[in-house]
């Protein structure tokens, strides 16, 4: 994996109101990016930017260390929030067209729409006009169309709001075939689990401000509590009177604590094993939610 898309400190105010401020984080290659934020703050208007839909004010955004040119947009692949599909076209017209314009030969735009509409399990509905299908299937319809040409960066504004469980799992697996095969895929969600469960890499923002951005792993690293879990085979409450442990819950033979400052995960787990057999004892990661509150605050 590389880091193929940098956003550098990109300023954006509309009128008086500054939506985007010195944002700045990178997406790499062959990795799916999440990004998350509440309503209002600044993910659409970071997408266009990087796509060049809208301006930056200040700041800039590369493609492999290069401002992007409009060829390097040819390899991009773009899912605006406003649907973009014309009603009246069948969704194979509308995404055989759309591969033309991304340079494709019309037998490639067929190949590939045949092939992705497949994939999408909407080759059904391939002969329907777009306004005909059902959102969900519009959808997918919309994916298609930002897939169609293999981009190598492909940015998806809420790629997964209003479809249904089982179109979800359809795309999401398509998205990692994309990524696994080296392109770089950045979305926006504000469904946390969701995000939770597929990106491999996060940018959280607040008020048009980046408030964490990193791998997944690290950003849980970092945010971590000094939270353990321990079960044990008799009474844990002895936990209560242990130096540096502050009991949150106790059920029994299972207990989560908390450890003050300083105080040696290893010496706990030493005191536990002094009382007999440990069946588990593990560092309590927190989930993203609970980082997005903590860092959104
Ligand atoms: N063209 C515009 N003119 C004026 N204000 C705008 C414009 N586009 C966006 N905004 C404002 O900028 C802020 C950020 O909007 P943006 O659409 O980027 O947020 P978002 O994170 O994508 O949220 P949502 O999920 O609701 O789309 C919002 O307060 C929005 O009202």
């Amino acid at each position: 994996m590389t880091t193929v898309l940098n956003v550098e400190a990109v300023n954006r105010t509309f009128g008086e109101r500054q939506v985007l401020k010195d944002v700045s984080f990178t997406v790499d290659s062959g990795r799916l990016t999440g990004f998350v934020g509440a309503n209002g703050a600044g993910k659409t208007t970071t997408m266009r930017i990087i796509l060049g839909v809208l301006a930056a004010d200040s700041g800039q955004v590369t493609w492999h260390g290069r401002p992007v040119t409009r060829e390097d947009r040819q390899k991009f692949g773009y899912m605006p929030e406003e649907r973009g599909l014309y009603p009246k076209m069948t969704v194979v017209e509308q995404v055989v067209y759309l591969g033309r314009l991304h340079g494709l030969s019309a037998a490639d735009a067929k190949r590939r729409t045949t092939a992705l509409l497949e994939r999408l399990e909407l080759s059904e509905r391939g002969g329907d006009p777009v306004e005909k299908l059902s959102l969900g299937n519009q959808q997918r319809a919309q994916i298609a169309a930002a897939l169609v040409h293999d981009p190598e960066l492909l940015v998806l504004d809420e790629p997964f709001s209003g479809l249904d469980p089982i179109a979800v799992e359809t795309v999401l697996a398509v998205l990692r075939e994309r990524a696994r095969s080296g392109a770089a895929v950045l979305f926006s969600s504000h469904q946390l689990e969701l995000v939770e469960r597929l990106c491999d890499d996060l940018a959280i923002i607040a008020d048009g401000t980046i408030r964490a951005a990193g791998s997944r792993t690290w950003l849980r690293e970092q945010y971590t509590l000094p939270r353990y879990s321990v079960e044990v085979e008799s009474d844990a409450g002895w936990l209560r009177d242990e130096p540096g442990v502050t009991l949150l819950e106790l059920d029994g033979r299972r207990a989560v604590f908390d450890l003050d400052p300083g105080t040696d995960d290893q010496a706990v787990l030493r005191s536990a094993l002094a009382r007999g057999p440990v069946r588990a004892f593990a560092p309590v990661r927190p989930s993203l939610a609970e980082i997005f509150r903590e860092v959104i605050q």
